[in-house]
């Protein structure tokens, strides 16, 4: 295993192994380490023809001519993955491989991930030994025979594109491989393409679990970055969530679900204690610097009935858990009225959390990101955006206490882009309103809200936010930060805002200011509020107990 860098050390755990350590202090949001190279990084079956097979962006990129069955978006990629490095096989070695089985008639465009990702062990000694060093759970996956039959079929069928037929002996250290691949190699996901591939790279793999991370993994092309989540002092042990890609919020029984296949039990307090997000929101420290979050007084989060109140805990613990499983996201080519039914029933089950405001308890925040996505399909605008406001304040806060947390950056950006459609004007904003809103209050009182907002200064400063928060280098990547900037830059050219800058750009240059603080609160965090307060109301007009 290549040398730890520094800031980390990998030492022994009385419990879970080895486990990642910091040698120094790091404050949230601080990038501890970034990881450019994996041993293993390739996009999953699913996402083959949409991102790039090197650096993984979104695109439209070219097959591979040889064999047809890699994509990248350009020549400089292309050349980039086609020579092995000292960490990673290079696309040579499989071309010729996947370009014999195509002209056998077997493409090999459709091969899992796994079986992808293993064959390029087989296909380079050097990278295997170091995936050999990791942790397999070999004799544990043994015992549990739908999943060893699934290893061994995906082993066989490595084996056979690599040297085709694997010795007994072979075909042993291929499963054993392909257990290390599985228990070691990370999701690969972002906030806005979800899950397009798996990155695994030795160091990084020894960090151990917590439903309570202190620190986050996010990807940005070829590289993972590790950043805190909470403050991490000097030889305190980095944990990260293995669980849904950004959320360790699901209920208990999801979580355990989830982390079975890396054979262990989590012991957490949130775990342990079976803690509702809002008792693990009231026992963490916040240290927010000012102008990060929508909801800047953590007192008033921390506060929520259902950190204490034990009635309310077991509502949460009852509702969230069988709520959380009919959960699905509809299919991608359902109708809007197919979509509205489905929500309608969705949003049923969800109604005892909704009457008790438990607005960021799993799965009601996944149902109001569907609702958002409804509305837009639908061109209302302004019902997007005042549920997204919802969500931005009264769910992501709660979930996420820091407000690094992608999660929290993706939904402010959608905030914004929402702004940006409703600060078109306010006839199209009265127009979408009225054509679907059946209360004519509701209606006057979302026009009303909006047009008393400066909803481009609005925009203009969760844009800011989105920054602050941000990775760094993330605006040059191609990621959240890179559109934030556009949307930005777009509004620096609008003529004819002096006055308004005169405020904002004080607030720019010193959020923490006692005259910053007090326009946040009154340009975003109120303005925000309002707009969740009509999210609320909309919901319970449109999809409430009264409309079903
Ligand atoms: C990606 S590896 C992490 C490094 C690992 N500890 C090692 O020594 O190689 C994942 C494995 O670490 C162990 N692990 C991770 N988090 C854990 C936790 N919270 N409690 C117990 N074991 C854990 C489990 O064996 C799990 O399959």
């Amino acid at each position: 295993m290549s040398p730890t860098p520094p800031g980390l050390e990998i030492r022994p755990h009385p419990t879970k192994g080895r486990a990642l350590y910091s040698t120094q202090s790091f404050v949230p949001g601080q990038t501890i380490r970034i990881f450019a190279c994996p041993v293993l990084l390739l996009p999953s079956t699913a996402h083959l023809s949409a991102v790039c097979s090197y650096c993984l962006r979104l695109g439209e990129p070219r097959a591979c001519s040889g064999c047809q069955a890699v994509w990248y978006c350009g020549k400089a990629c292309q050349a980039a993955a086609w020579k092995s490095t000292l960490s990673t096989v290079g696309h040579a070695r499989e071309c010729s491989i996947f370009r014999k089985q195509r002209l056998a008639g077997r493409p090999s465009g459709n091969l899992p991930t796994p079986v992808r990702a293993l064959l390029q062990m087989l296909l380079d000694d050097d990278v295997a030994r170091v995936v050999d060093a990791l942790e397999g759970h070999v004799v544990q996956r043994r015992g549990r025979n739908e999943e060893w039959k699934d290893l061994q079929l995906m082993a066989m069928a490595a084996c056979a594109y690599a040297k085709g037929r694997a010795e007994e002996g072979e075909l042993k250290r291929a499963v054993e491989l392909l257990c290390k691949i599985q228990t070691n190699a990370f999701h690969r996901s972002d906030a806005d393409l979800g899950q397009v591939g798996i990155f695994l790279e030795p160091t990084l793999a020894m960090a151990n679990h917590s439903c309570l991370p202190n620190a986050m993994v996010e990807f940005s092309t070829r590289k993972a970055i590790l950043r805190a989540e909470r403050p991490i002092q000097a030889g305190e042990e980095i944990e990260i969530s293995y669980t849904d890609p950004t959320d360790y919020t699901y209920p208990l029984t999801k979580r355990v679900e989830a982390l079975a296949q890396y054979c262990f039990q989590c012991a957490c307090s949130r775990c342990t204690e079976d803690l509702n997000v809002y008792q693990v929101c009231a026992m963490t420290k916040s240290t927010t610097p000012a102008g990060l979050s929508l909801v800047p007084d953590a007192s008033k989060l921390r506060a929520h009935p259902a950190a204490r109140d034990q009635a309310q805990h077991a509502l949460v613990k009852s509702m969230g858990e069988s709520a959380a499983g009919p959960i699905e996201p509809p299919p991608a080519t359902a109708s809007l009225p197919l979509r509205r039914h489905l929500l309608r029933s969705q949003y049923g089950n969800c109604q005892g959390l909704v009457a008790g405001e438990l607005w960021a308890v799993t799965p009601v925040p996944q149902m109001l990101s569907e609702l958002v996505m409804y509305y837009v399909e639908d061109g209302n605008y302004p019902f997007a955006l005042s549920v997204a406001c919802l969500i931005a304040t009264a769910s992501d806060p709660s979930r996420f206490v820091s407000p690094f947390h992608p999660t929290r950056a993706k939904n402010l950006l959608m905030v914004a882009k929402l702004l940006s459609h409703t600060a078109e004007g306010t006839a199209g904003l009265g127009k979408s309103v009225k054509s679907v809103a059946g209360s004519v209050h509701l209606e006057q009182d979302v026009q009303d809200t909006l047009q008393d907002i400066d909803q481009v200064s609005l925009c203009q400063m969760l844009l800011v936010m989105v920054l602050r928060t941000a990775l760094p280098g993330d605006a040059d990547d191609g990621g959240l930060a890179a559109r934030a900037r556009e949307m930005l830059d777009d509004i620096e050219q609008l003529q004819g805002r002096q006055k308004e800058l005169s405020f904002i750009n004080p607030w720019i240059e010193d959020p923490g200011s006692e005259q910053s603080t007090a326009f946040f609160d009154y340009a975003v965090a109120q303005q925000v509020d309002a707009l969740a307060s009509l999210g609320r109301a909309v919901l319970h007009m449109d999809f409430g107990p009264d409309n079903r």
